[in-house]
């Protein structure tokens, strides 16, 4: 189990952003989380994917502390995927960086081997979505952070990607939290909604 503890942040300067956040996300569920802009969705979503060091508090994996661990077994996906790889990189040296793609993930995700000869602005933004996706699920990827991560695709592709989302839960009990200000999307694909002003004020 994904576990958030007793989680504490504040940017230097600034007002505390959260204290005491308490949140779990067990194997093979979707948790969707929706508030407010600025109130902090991001933030906790680097501190759970190890990208910033909350002021206090643990995150953990099945009790251990994952951040140690490579790679990560809690993957951070952004709702910008050209901001996730290197621009002057052709796809296949930014896969080369990252590991090999599965074989089904290829097919699940609908990725062709041509994309790998071009520039990741050759791609539309879906595309690359897809690919960073694929790329972050390793056979040792047990979740999934989802920050906005469909918020700028067309519905097709917005459709596409929880499908394979959602299979993913049940054939591998991948585990995703999902953060959107999209509560009919969250709705559909979530086995439990929170608003983040709840997890901030009461602990669950
Ligand atoms: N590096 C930083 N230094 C100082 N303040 C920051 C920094 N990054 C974010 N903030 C501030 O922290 C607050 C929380 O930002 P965050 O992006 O986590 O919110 P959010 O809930 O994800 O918002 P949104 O729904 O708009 O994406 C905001 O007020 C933001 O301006």
């Amino acid at each position: 189990m994904l576990k958030i503890q007793e989680t504490s942040y504040r940017y230097q300067r600034e007002r505390q952003l959260f204290e005491g956040l308490n949140l779990t996300v067990k194997p093979g569920e979707i948790v969707g989380l929706y508030g407010n802009s600025g109130m902090g969705k991001t933030t906790m979503a680097k501190i759970i994917a190890g990208y910033l060091n909350p002021d206090s508090g643990k995150i953990t994996v099945d009790d251990q502390n994952h951040h140690k661990k490579s790679p990560n077994p809690v993957q951070l996906i952004w709702q910008h995927p050209e901001q996730a790889v290197n621009p002057r990189w052709k796809m296949k040296q930014v896969l080369a960086e990252g590991g090999v793609i599965q074989k089904e993930l290829y097919e699940q995700f609908d990725i062709k081997e041509s994309w790998m000869q071009r520039y990741p602005s050759e791609l539309s933004g879906g595309e690359l979505q897809r690919f960073c996706l694929a790329r972050a699920l390793m056979p040792t990827t047990k979740y999934i952070i989802a920050d906005e991560i469909t918020t700028m695709l067309d519905a097709l592709t917005q459709a596409q990607i929880w499908r394979v989302m959602l299979s993913l839960k049940t054939q591998r009990q991948l585990g995703i939290l999902a953060i959107s200000h999209d509560k009919i999307l969250l709705d559909r694909i979530s086995d439990r909604v929170i608003n983040f002003e709840d997890l901030i004020k009461s602990p669950s």
